[in-house]
């Protein structure tokens, strides 16, 4: 199976159903004891179970705006149908939920167009601890069971304990790592490693970022010179720019997100410890708000708990 394929490949193993059903636990948990509160003793929607439900959402980190375009489009349905049960409450929001993760994640990574793009060439950006070594390391298990060459650039190398984490995952997955000392210039570290993979024929490449967030200028200019030393060797590299966010900060994944998406062409996420949260709802929020969509999922600390989102196999799981 070539990169192509991968990438469009269908995830449904029951065995990655199940661990989606088990990473949303919390969320659906929290979500659902909400939503009966909210509820509670009434039979028919009206404004204040939508407040209620207003309520419920925002808590859950679907973020405002988000929240306030389910409520209008709930509210023109009980105009529409002039009653409303709360028992069909349930799948209105279903509906709605999906078809906004449909809207925003219209360019769903299975059709994007990549081309045949060799090596496929991933830069990763998120601030330290969202869990952007471990997505790295969990992602590039995934390429390898697939049968892709894999190799990872250590190019945050503003952290000694940075440049050895990624070591020790390319050691625990089996992959090349492309490092250099402590403190040297992460464009050179990028460099060595795109240049060694079109050597090598590798077929995916994933550098790590270091995620400094103290001054938006810095960050961008870091970036920004990392793209242009890659596009020596590979002119339309990097194909993706994957940022990661840990799903269990809430507003502050929006905060960075904004803060990415302004310094760099972000063009995929990874939302990370969904199983350690009960605010999931914060995939739905950030990609309706940033019009980014939503790559992977990790719901779990293991090589196996990243999932290629599905939109349609997230909202089943919600609502099942
Ligand atoms: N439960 C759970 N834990 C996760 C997930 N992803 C990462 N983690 C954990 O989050 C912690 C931080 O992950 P790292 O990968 O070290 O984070 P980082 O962003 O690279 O941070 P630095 O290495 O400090 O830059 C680790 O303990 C991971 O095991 C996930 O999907 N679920």
């Amino acid at each position: 199976m070539g990169l192509f394929d991968f990438f469009k490949k269908k995830e449904t193993a029951p065995e990655a159903q199940e661990a989606l059903d088990k990473g949303l636990e919390k969320t659906k948990e929290g979500f659902f004891s909400k939503l009966t509160k909210a509820v509670a003793g009434k039979s028919t929607v009206d404004d204040d179970v939508l407040d209620n439900l207003e309520e419920v959402l925002v808590t859950s980190d679907v973020g405002v705006s988000t929240t306030l375009k389910i409520i209008e489009r709930i509210q023109e349905r009980v105009a529409k149908d002039k009653y409303l049960s709360t028992t069909e409450l349930n799948g209105l929001l279903r509906d709605e939920i999906q078809l906004l993760l449909a809207e925003n994640n219209s360019n769903d990574f299975r059709n994007f167009e990549y081309g045949d793009h060799k090596p496929y060439v991933i830069m990763v950006v998120g601030v330290n601890g969202v869990g952007k070594t471990t997505t790295i390391g969990k992602l590039a298990h995934k390429l390898k069971k697939e049968g892709l060459n894999v190799v990872l650039g250590a190019a945050d190398t503003f952290r000694a304990a940075a440049v050895d984490q990624i070591k020790l995952w390319g050691e625990r997955v089996g992959v090349r790592v492309v490092a250099q000392a402590m403190g040297s210039d992460p464009a050179s570290v990028a460099f060595d490693t795109l240049q060694s993979a079109v050597a090598n024929k590798e077929d995916v490449v994933i550098i790590d970022t270091a995620g400094r967030l103290h001054n938006k200028v810095g960050l961008m200019n870091e970036l920004g010179k990392i793209k242009n030393v890659m596009q020596k060797i590979i002119p339309n590299a990097p194909h993706e720019i994957l940022l990661v966010l840990d799903g269990s900060t809430g507003q502050n994944a929006f905060e960075q997100c904004k803060q990415f998406t302004e310094a760099t062409d972000v063009n995929a996420l990874a939302i990370t410890k969904l199983d350690g949260t009960a605010k999931g709802g914060v995939v739905i929020g950030i990609s309706d708000q940033f019009k980014i969509p939503v790559k992977y999922i990790g719901v779990g600390e293991k090589m196996d708990d990243l999932q290629l989102f599905d939109k349609k196999e997230f909202v089943n799981s919600l609502f099942k």
